[in-house]
C-alpha cells in the first residue's frame, strides 16, 4: 500500500493552488500529542514504543470500523527501503529525523497526503496537515478534526493549567506549530530578506529552511512558524501568523514591483538565463537547480514565462532530490550520475511545456 506514496512525486500541498499561491507554497499545522499512560518517546524502551504504535494503530482501526477517516492508511516504516523513506521526507510527509530511526516508530497518511501522523517521533503523535497556498484556517480545521477523532479513542496527556503535555517544554500548551512556506526571491534580490526575516523573531516567529529545524533556506524558500505554544489559543497563534504572512506577502510584492520598475531588463535577463540553463544543462547540482528554479518561478509569477505551471515547479522540488533520482534509476547512483539525471528531468519537464514569450 505504501508504494503509492513513494511512486508519485506530487502531493496535495504542491498543487500550486490556494490563496496567495504565487508566494505562499504551503500552509502547515502540526499538533504534538502524547498518551497519558506511557513515558515520552525519548524515555521509551522498545517494548513500550511498540505498545504506543499498537495503541495508535488500534485507535485508527476502531475509527475506521465506525466509518470515520476511511482514507487514512497505516504504514510500517520498517517495510520501506531507506531511499523510499527519504522520498517521504522530500515530500514533507515525515521529518528527516523520522526517516533515520525507524524501529518503534510508525506513520499514518491520508490518501491525498494532506494529513500525516508521525508515531513516536519527538512525541507519541505528531499530527500534521498540509495544504497548498495560504490556507491556515483550512489546515487548522482539518488538523483539529483528526485530533478530535484520535482523542475520542485515546487518553492524551493533558494538564488543566498547562494544556497538552509534550516531550519538549517549548511545545507545551497547544502543542501546535503553524507554519507557512514562502517563496521570497525579490526580498532576497533586493537584499532585504535578512533584515526582514530577522525582525520576525521579535514577533514570536521562527524562520527555518526547506526541511524545517536545522536546515538551510534554499531556492529562496523560507518556513515561518510560531515560537510560542503556551498561553495562547490556537486561533491566536494562527491569526498572528496570518498577519505576519500577509505583511511578508506585501513586502515581497513591493520588492517585485520595484525590480520591475527599476531593473526590468536585468530581471528579465536573470529569469531567461535561468530558463536557458535549466533547459540546456547536461549536469546540474541540487543547489544550482534550486536557485535557478526559483528564478523561473519568479518569471512565471511575474508573467514573463507563460507556460511553466506552479505545479510543475513544485513537483520539481521532489523530482530533483537525490532519493527520487535514485528511485527513477532503480539503483544507487553516484553524485555525478545524479546531477546528470537531474539535468535530464528538468530539461524534459520544462521543454514539454511549449515556450510562449
Ligand atoms: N509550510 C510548510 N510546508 C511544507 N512543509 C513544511 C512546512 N512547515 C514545515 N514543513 C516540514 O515539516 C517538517 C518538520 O518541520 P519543523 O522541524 O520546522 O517542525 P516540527 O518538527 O513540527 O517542530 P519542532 O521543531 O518544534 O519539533 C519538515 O520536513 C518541514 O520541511
Amino acid at each position: 500500500m505504501y508504494e503509492s506514496f513513494v511512486n508519485k512525486a506530487l502531493s496535495k500541498w504542491m498543487e500550486g493552488t490556494g490563496d496567495e499561491g504565487d508566494i505562499v507554497i504551503s500552509s502547515r499545522i502540526r499538533l504534538a500529542r502524547n498518551l497519558s499512560t506511557l513515558p515520552f518517546p525519548h524515555l521509551l524502551n522498545s517494548t513500550d514504543a511498540k505498545k504506543v504504535v499498537t495503541m495508535i494503530h488500534d485507535a485508527l482501526q476502531s475509527l475506521q470500523a465506525q466509518e470515520e477517516e476511511k482514507d487514512l492508511v497505516f504504514i510500517n516504516l520498517l517495510e520501506l527501503q531507506p531511499m523510499e523513506r527519504a522520498i517521504l521526507v522530500d515530500k514533507h510527509l515525515i521529518s528527516p529525523q523520522h526517516a533515520d530511526e525507524v524501529a518503534g516508530r510508525g506513520l499514518i497518511v491520508s490518501l491525498d497526503e494532506s494529513v500525516s501522523i508521525l508515531i513516536n517521533e519527538e512525541d507519541h503523535l505528531r499530527i500534521q496537515c498540509l495544504y497548498p497556498g495560504l490556507e491556515l484556517e483550512k489546515v487548522w480545521n482539518q488538523a483539529s478534526k483528526v485530533d478530535d477523532l484520535f482523542e475520542s479513542q485515546l487518553d492524551f496527556a493533558f494538564d488543566e493549567k498547562l494544556g497538552y503535555l509534550t516531550a519538549c517544554p517549548t511545545n507545551v500548551g497547544t502543542g501546535m506549530r503553524a507554519s507557512v512556506m514562502m517563496h521570497l526571491p525579490a526580498l532576497v534580490m533586493t537584499n532585504q530578506a535578512s533584515r526582514v526575516l530577522a525582525s520576525l523573531t521579535q514577533l514570536g516567529m521562527t524562520v527555518r529552511g526547506l526541511f524545517g529545524e536545522g536546515t538551510e533556506a534554499t531556492g529562496n524558500l523560507f518556513q515561518i512558524s510560531n515560537q510560542v505554544t503556551l498561553g495562547r489559543s490556537e486561533e491566536e497563534i494562527i491569526s498572528n501568523l496570518l498577519v505576519v504572512a500577509k505583511q511578508l506577502i506585501d513586502q515581497e510584492r513591493m520588492a517585485r514591483h520595484l525590480l520591475l520598475k527599476e531593473t526590468k531588463k536585468q530581471l528579465e535577463d536573470q529569469v531567461w538565463r535561468a530558463y536557458g540553463i535549466l533547459t540546456h544543462a547536461r549536469v546540474i547540482s541540487s543547489q544550482e537547480a534550486m536557485s535557478l528554479l526559483s528564478k523561473v518561478r519568479l518569471g512565471t509569477d511575474m508573467g514573463m514565462i507563460k507556460t511553466v505551471s506552479p505545479q510543475t515547479l513544485n513537483e520539481m522540488l521532489v523530482l530533483t532530490r537525490p532519493a527520487f533520482l535514485q528511485k527513477v534509476k532503480g539503483k544507487d547512483i553516484s553524485a555525478f550520475e545524479r546531477d546528470a539525471q537531474r539535468a535530464t528531468i528538468i530539461r524534459e519537464k520544462l521543454l514539454t511545456e511549449p515556450l510562449n514569450q
